[in-house]
């Protein structure tokens, strides 16, 4: 993928230079990151509620998170089966048991390996300390070796999409050790090799620990925030709903709502490694940095969460008709369309910049220039764009993103709220996401960023919100 940073211009000592953002401060050799009292000052939120809001975000919400998050995946472990939610019972799952060990160790190697073969390489956006980060690309083939692998072992070990649905909980468990274990390692790791060390020192460690420390992380050359989100996370909820689907088969036979459910899910993973290389320069990964929140999140809650769905309709049988069914896959497979168009219309745009004639449905594009100033002072050239998906609202990716996971919670929904958890939690993530982006976005552009939401005045429904 091409750099985002567009032409470089002369700094402009007039204009006030906007740009380091909070999430990316933390990499600038700490010339410029404020520390904590500092921030206060430099956000003018002063006394007791300047205060309060500082124990929240780095002690409270990063204890409170860790200790909620974590227990929710054994909590929807239990409530996917109809089993009682109680100490007793999950106490003696916690360490994971031979056949969790076995299935977590093989898949470990088998994402590692596939970041390890020789292959092309795709690039994020350099860093603050003019490193640019290299990433594996070749998910397509990953994504596909997997599933025909996986497919294989289902096929000659017919026992296996039953098991694996039987042993969440310890899977669960044992996943949730190596993720533990691997936020540790990177913690020390990074408070003995800070990138800088006057980044960290305010930091409490609850809140470094639930952040991460350095922006990248590799160890042994396998890029951390790729193998635990990006391959790890989002083949495991392939591989997952693959047995469940073939569990609930086994269980009462096919059924179209479960096969939708399947299906559209499916058509997401997929998408998602198509274009694996657009996600290398995503909040996520261009910014957040790998702590529990991105790893634990990708090799825990991923599995858990984003699975729930498909794990709760293995017992529970849909009786939704054929003809909704149907419906319910065309929504879903527009929306999935319509997500990808809405990154691409992006990507296009800025792969074109230079292209004045570039065009979105049917016409010349119109944009709002912005500059942005980075960390060592140099002043960038960037285009907002305000034609296609993105003059119509300004996360229309996240609209159909909902719309999406709503979609293929639709066929379980006799059972009440359980399909639909996953759906309210994006919900919930990406309505925070938007006023985050938007935080940085103004951060970035300034004024040039209020032009464009003056000009495109609704995050994810034209008139609504
Ligand atoms: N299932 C899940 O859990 C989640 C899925 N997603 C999906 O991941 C994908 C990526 O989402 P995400 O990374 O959150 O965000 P976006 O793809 O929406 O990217 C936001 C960035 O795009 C740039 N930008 C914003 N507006 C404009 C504009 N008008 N013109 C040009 N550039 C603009 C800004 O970055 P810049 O600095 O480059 O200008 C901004 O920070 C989406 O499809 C989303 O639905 C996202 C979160 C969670
Ligand atoms: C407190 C924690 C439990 C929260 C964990 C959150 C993370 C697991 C998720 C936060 C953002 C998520 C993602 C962002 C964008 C994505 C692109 C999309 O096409 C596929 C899904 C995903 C990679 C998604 C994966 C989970 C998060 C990293």
């Amino acid at each position: 993928m091409e750099s985002q940073a567009e032409e470089v211009v002369q700094p402009d000592k007039d204009k006030p230079s906007s740009v380091l953002l909070e999430s990316e401060s933390t990499t600038n050799n700490g010339k410029n990151k404020p520390t904590l009292s500092q921030e206060s000052g430099a956000n003018k939120k002063t006394g007791i509620l300047d205060k309060a809001y500082k124990i929240l975000h780095y002690h409270v919400v990063p204890v409170v998170f860790i200790l909620f998050f974590t227990s929710s995946v054994q909590i929807l472990a239990s409530l996917g089966r109809d089993e009682p939610i109680s100490l007793k019972l999950v106490l003696p799952r916690l360490y994971g048991d031979l056949h969790s060990w076995t299935i977590v160790a093989v898949f470990t190697i088998w994402a590692i390996f596939w970041l390890k073969v020789p292959s092309s390489k795709t690039y994020g956006p350099e860093t603050f300390h003019g490193a640019i980060p290299e990433y594996q690309d070749n998910g397509v083939l990953f994504f596909i070796a997997s599933v025909l692998a996986f497919l294989g072992v289902q096929l000659y070990y017919t026992q296996v999409s039953t098991l694996l649905f039987w042993n969440m909980p310890w899977l669960l468990s044992s996943l949730n050790i190596v993720a533990f274990v691997l936020c540790f390692f990177l913690f020390v790791d990074g408070i003995m090799k800070p990138d800088s060390r006057t980044d960290i020192n305010d930091l409490p460690y609850a809140f470094l620990f639930y952040r991460g420390v350095n922006l990248h992380a590799n160890i042994c050359g396998v890029d951390i925030k790729q193998l635990a989100v990006s391959r790890m996370g989002l083949i495991g909820w392939q591989l997952l709903i693959q047995a469940f689907f073939v569990a609930s088969i086994y269980n009462y036979g096919f059924n179209h709502g479960v096969a939708v459910c399947f299906l559209l899910q499916v058509v997401y993973i997929a998408k998602f490694y198509w274009w694996e290389s657009g996600y290398f320069w995503t909040l996520d990964i261009a910014f957040d940095h790998p702590g529990y929140y991105l790893c634990w999140g990708g090799l825990v809650f991923v599995p858990a969460m984003y699975t729930y769905p498909s794990y709760y309709l293995v017992l529970h049988q849909p009786t939704i008709d054929i003809l909704m069914s149907i419906v319910i896959a065309i929504i879903g497979l527009f929306a999935v369309a319509m997500n990808f168009r809405v990154d691409y219309e992006k990507q296009a745009f800025q792969k074109n910049r230079h292209n004045e004639n570039f065009q979105l449905w049917g016409k010349r594009v119109q944009y709002i220039p912005a500059t942005y100033t980075d960390s060592a002072g140099t002043v960038h050239q960037s285009k907002l764009l305000i034609s296609g998906c993105w003059g119509v609202a300004r996360h229309l990716n996240y609209t159909f993103e909902l719309l999406l996971a709503l979609s293929w919670s639709l066929p379980g929904y006799q059972f009440g709220i359980h399909t639909f958890l996953y759906f309210i939690f994006l919900l919930i993530l990406l309505v925070q996401r938007c006023f985050r982006d938007e935080k940085k976005c103004f951060e970035k552009y300034g004024s040039a960023y209020k032009e464009y939401c003056d000009k495109v005045p609704f995050r994810l429904i034209p008139y609504v919100f």
